[in-house]
């Protein structure tokens, strides 16, 4: 069963469309990735879905129902974790998480129970009666979690839970998207960063200017480039390293410069690589390793538009 289906999404802001005629399905179980990079539209996509922003065209059903006329529904078959925190740092997290399953009609013995659940799974029930303020920044993200989670919502959307923490909250995060797919929720976990959506998803959509440029399993996307071979240069910096007369040698599809490598997208029929080396020694630059890399989905994306994820 689907648990999400989006059908011919548009949103526009203005004249400007942050959403583009775009589809997609969620399969129950599934975790589900949605990356692209900043601005490509992956927000403004997942708020429609939750109800927190009305669609300018096209439909969205959750669990076959559609959202505009069953709308109760829809919110208490979801969870949703915003990119902002979403908790009151006058309230304790107990509190908080308290707040949030209230509002979606738990009362009584079955609201605590579900709170301490809650705050026991992202591992803060030992800090259930302290002030947000006090807490790191991967607590504040647990506790974020904690508060979509606690009505046990069929289909769990994140917005990026973990942008700006450490790699242990990192970690802890994504173990517990795991754990909550095991414990029987379907996620949708939105993200710019590949090697997380490579991790936990088993699906992927790949959002570029509001529309979906490839969707499909780590190894169906991979197959679209097995055409391309990825290397990767070191140098000491890459400043007066001739990006532009690279692209322009036969075969390279894309040139993607960080502070001190590059990473460059080549057809795998075409041999350039002394080409290359000799345009970079001649350039002046210095080379410190050339390596050959597994393509990922960074060079998927790269491949498709041209573009590295991050630098948006
Ligand atoms: N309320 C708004 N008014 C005008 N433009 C908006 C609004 N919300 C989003 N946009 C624009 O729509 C585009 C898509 O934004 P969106 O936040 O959905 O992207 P995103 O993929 O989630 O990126 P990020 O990772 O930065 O959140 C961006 O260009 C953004 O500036």
């Amino acid at each position: 069963m689907n648990v999400l289906e989006i059908n011919q999404l548009t949103k526009k802001f203005g004249d400007y469309t942050a959403v583009d005629h775009l589809s997609l399905s969620v399969q129950e179980g599934e975790i589900f990735g949605f990356l692209g990079p900043n601005g490509a539209g992956k927000s403004t996509t997942i708020h429609i879905a939750a109800s927190l922003l009305s669609a300018t065209k096209g439909e969205i059903s959750i669990m076959g129902r559609n959202i505009a006329k069953h709308g109760r529904f829809a919110k208490g078959a979801i969870g949703f974790v915003p990119q902002d925190l979403a908790i009151y740092e006058n309230m304790t997290a107990y509190e908080n998480v308290h707040f949030f399953a209230g509002l979606y009609g738990l009362r009584g013995a079955e609201l605590k129970r579900s709170v301490m659940e809650a705050l026991e799974f992202v591992g803060l029930s030992d800090r259930q009666g302290g002030f947000p303020k006090n807490f790191s920044g991967g607590m504040k993200r647990r506790l974020n979690i904690a508060c979509a989670i606690a009505h046990k919502p069929k289909l769990i959307i994140m917005d990026e839970p973990t942008v700006g923490i450490d790699p242990q909250s990192r970690s802890y995060i994504l173990n517990s998207v795991k754990k909550l797919n095991r414990m029987g929720s379907t996620i949708i976990y939105t993200s710019h960063y590949m090697e997380e959506v490579e991790e936990i998803c088993s699906r992927i959509a790949i959002i570029d200017h509001g529309k979906i440029i490839a969707e499909g399993t780590k190894a169906e996307l991979k197959a679209i480039i097995t055409n391309q071979k990825s290397i990767s240069i070191a140098f000491r910096s890459t400043e007066g390293v001739p990006i532009d007369q690279l692209k322009s040698i036969v075969g390279v599809n894309a040139v993607e410069a960080a502070e001190q490598s590059i990473n460059i997208s080549s057809a795998v029929e075409i041999n350039n690589l002394n080409r290359i080396i000799q345009l970079l020694v001649a350039s002046g630059a210095e080379i410190r390793g050339v390596e050959a890399k597994e393509p990922s989905l960074e060079t998927v994306f790269l491949t498709l538009t041209g573009r590295t994820l991050r630098d948006e």
